[in-house]
């Protein structure tokens, strides 16, 4: 994964699906190559192999079980993940909560299939213990800012400033990540100003009018803010 990071969780909205989603995921492609940042596209799993298919930008999924290919009914194996071309998969969304030995097994699985982890916590003593973990990346996100417009990076910055601190106590390479109400390009400014790597978001990408504007703000605002 390269840094600065825009990680776009498509989540399950109604412009998720279909031409929406392949239109999200080009303008996406369209802003890493303008302003060389990573931006990596995180559509439902009923659209992974279709948009691994149309970008060139890394596609991750939102889940994915520690399971090879085999009987597992209802299951989503890591092992297909790789086949369809997905280079990594996002672990433990507050919407979506494992308990930690269930997140050590996908990350393992994850690492022995080659693919790359982008783990959530909700607060900074839960990032450390995922950092343990080595994942190649985490994402800091409390809960009651998720969707909410309200920027963890503007409203509680102390969050993201002691989720840096603890986190680099275990791990000095694992890449760090804002998410929660991240909204505009000063809110991704923020969050790296703030010793983070980039953000993970949502909801002002995927309900927007006009998402490839806001792809494209906050893509060049994290180059901007990198770079500095
Ligand atoms: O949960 C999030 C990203 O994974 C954050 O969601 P919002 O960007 O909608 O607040």
């Amino acid at each position: 994964m390269k840094t600065p990071v825009l990680a776009i969780n498509f989540k399950v909205y109604n412009t998720s699906f279909g031409q929406k989603a392949v239109d999200i995921a080009k303008a996406g492609e369209k802003a890493a190559k303008e302003y060389g940042i990573e931006v990596i596209v995180i559509p439902p799993a009923t659209e992974l192999r279709r948009i691994a298919s149309e970008v060139s930008i890394p596609v991750f999924a939102q889940h994915a079980d520690p399971y090879d290919f085999g009987a597992y009914t209802g299951w989503l194996p890591i092992a297909a993940l790789k086949e369809m071309n997905i280079k990594g998969v996002l672990v433990n969304h507050s919407e979506h909560r494992l308990r930690l030995d269930e997140i050590v097994a996908i990350v393992e699985a994850a690492k022995k299939h080659g693919l790359e982890t982008l783990v959530c916590a909700d607060t900074p003593i839960a990032a450390a213990a995922v950092a343990a973990i080595k994942p190649t990346a985490l994402a800091v996100e409390p809960p009651e800012l998720i969707g909410t417009g309200i920027a963890v990076s503007k409203a509680k910055p102390e969050i993201i400033t002691n989720t840096v601190q603890k986190v680099r106590e275990v791990n000095k390479d694992v890449i760090i990540l804002t998410g929660a109400g991240i909204s505009t390009a000063e809110d991704v400014e923020a969050a790296i100003r703030l010793g983070t790597a980039g953000v993970l978001v949502a909801s002002a990408i995927m309900k927007a009018q006009n998402p490839e504007k806001v792809i494209n703000d906050m893509a060049m605002a994290a180059a901007k803010a990198y770079r500095k």
